[in-house]
């Protein structure tokens, strides 16, 4: 695992516990080394110390083998304390004298020893010889004693050390550091594990909350309570960044919505008369043919003409033109019932799309309407002007072919009613065949 993979707070945990702990273990490892050596030392240095002054003392006992004295003295040293026995062996190797017993003397390796030396060790049991060393008196040439001679062992010591009640001291020593070692990585790990949640876990909410707005969440919010100033101050300042987001992107959202109602409202409305468009009419067509298949609904698609209408261009001008399409669009609308539509589908050209009514009851809304439009006395800069509406429709039922049929048929219609004399309301009618009567004129 890599490190840099490591979240903040365990990255934290292992910057502070790592190089701690390394540390302690390092000085507790040296610490109890330099004891062990130190401890061993001074077991070395007190048993050949011991064994040092044994020696010379035991020459005169050795040489005279006094049991007095060397009793005496074997008793003088076991009384001193750790030491487990002591033997005395004569210049052949022989025992002389002995106390306690001992564990690790190998007999067969006192005879080599030439100065104080431990001889052997093992677990608390520590055991130190020294050779009992002795100056012959050398007769010189002339046959006169007296001379000192080199000195040769006329015996051995060995004293062996019981070193337990030592070596249970290093132990409790050993112990204690280790348990001091142990508390202080502990607690060490205790700030740690403190510092890294103060730090870790706010930057942790920081960066949960960084994600949830990049996945587009809104109204993201984090807790500042957390523990150190810097960090509440920078959690106040991401909640107060995440409102502005927030209300910025509510304010951008409810410009889009209304720009695209605005759009969808433009897309399908003539913005003069505010009347749906041709595209809304072409779409209510269709439903409305659709629905006359499905269901056998009948209705009618009427075609409206103004008669005479350019005249009020020419005359008082285009805004009056104006003025009037919007007039006549109020009159038609107000005529409708509920569930039909107009439409401006042209300059002067608009169509009703009725539904739920039979050819009779299209005929009576589209007469009325002409007549509506021709009794309308339209006044501009005091001048009066009086236009017509020529009316072309055909029914819609299920019969019906296609949209293209309908439309066909009432534009053919609002034709003929043109030709014919305006100012009325026809329906369609096929055309009779070659030297039939004149088309359906329904006059009104
Ligand atoms: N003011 C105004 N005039 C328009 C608008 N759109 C088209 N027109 C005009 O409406 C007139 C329509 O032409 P016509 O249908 O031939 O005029 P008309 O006098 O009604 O003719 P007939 O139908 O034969 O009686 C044209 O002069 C167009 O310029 C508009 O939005 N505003």
């Amino acid at each position: 695992m890599k490190v840099a993979r490591l979240a903040l707070r365990h990255r934290l945990l292992l910057t502070v516990l790592l190089p701690v702990s390394l540390l302690i273990a390092a000085m507790a490892g040296l610490f109890l080394h330099r004891g062990e050596r130190m401890t061993q030392d001074a077991i070395v240095e007190r048993g050949l110390a011991i064994v040092s002054f044994f020696a010379p003392a035991a020459e005169y006992g050795v040489i005279s083998g006094n049991a007095g004295n060397l009793n005496e003295l074997l008793g003088a040293l076991t009384e001193l304390s750790g030491v487990a026995a002591v033997v005395l062996y004569e210049r052949g190797g022989e025992v002389i004298a002995s106390r306690g017993s001992a564990r690790l003397l190998d007999p067969a390796r006192i005879k080599a020893v030439r100065e104080p030396m431990r001889l052997a060790q093992r677990d608390s049991y520590n055991g130190f010889a020294a050779p009992v060393m002795s100056v012959p008196l050398v007769v010189d040439e002339v046959g006169d004693p007296g001379v000192a001679g080199t000195p040769v062992p006329v015996g051995w010591v060995y004293v062996e050390l019981d070193t337990s009640a030592l070596d249970a001291e290093w132990r409790t020593t050993m112990l204690s550091t280790l348990g001091l070692a142990f508390v202080i990585v502990l607690l060490t790990a205790l700030l740690a594990v403190r510092l890294a949640n103060q730090v870790g876990r706010p930057v942790a909410r920081l960066v949960d909350a960084v994600r949830r707005i990049a996945a587009g969440e809104r109204d993201v919010q984090v807790s500042d309570h957390a523990g150190s100033e810097e960090l509440e101050e920078l959690q106040q300042g991401f909640n107060s960044m995440a409102r502005s987001i927030d209300s910025a992107h509510k304010i951008m959202q409810a410009r889009i919505d209304e720009a695209t109602a605005r759009l969808a409202y433009q897309a399908m409305h003539d913005p003069l008369t505010s009347l749906p468009n041709r595209r809304a009419f072409e779409q209510a067509l269709d439903e409305m043919v659709a629905t006359s298949r499905r269901a056998g609904d009948h209705g009618a698609l009427c075609f409206i003409d103004l008669d005479n209408f350019k005249t009020v261009n020419d005359t008082v001008g285009h805004a009056a033109g104006d003025a009037l399409l919007r007039v006549i669009a109020d009159l038609i609308r107000q005529r409708l019932r509920v569930g039909d539509t107009v439409c401006r589908i042209g300059g002067d050209e608009f169509a009703m799309i009725l539904r739920g009514c039979t050819s009779a009851d299209a005929y009576r809304i589209a007469s009325g309407l002409c007549e509506a439009v021709r009794d309308l006395r339209f006044t501009w800069e005091g001048q009066a002007f009086r236009v017509g509406a020529s009316i072309g429709f055909a029914i819609i039922d299920a019969s019906v072919g296609s949209v293209a049929d309908v439309l066909r048929a009432a534009d053919h219609a609002c034709y003929v009613v043109k030709r014919e004399g305006r100012g009325y309301a026809m329906e369609y009618q096929p055309e009779p065949p070659e030297g039939g009567g004149p088309s359906g004129r329904v006059p009104v």
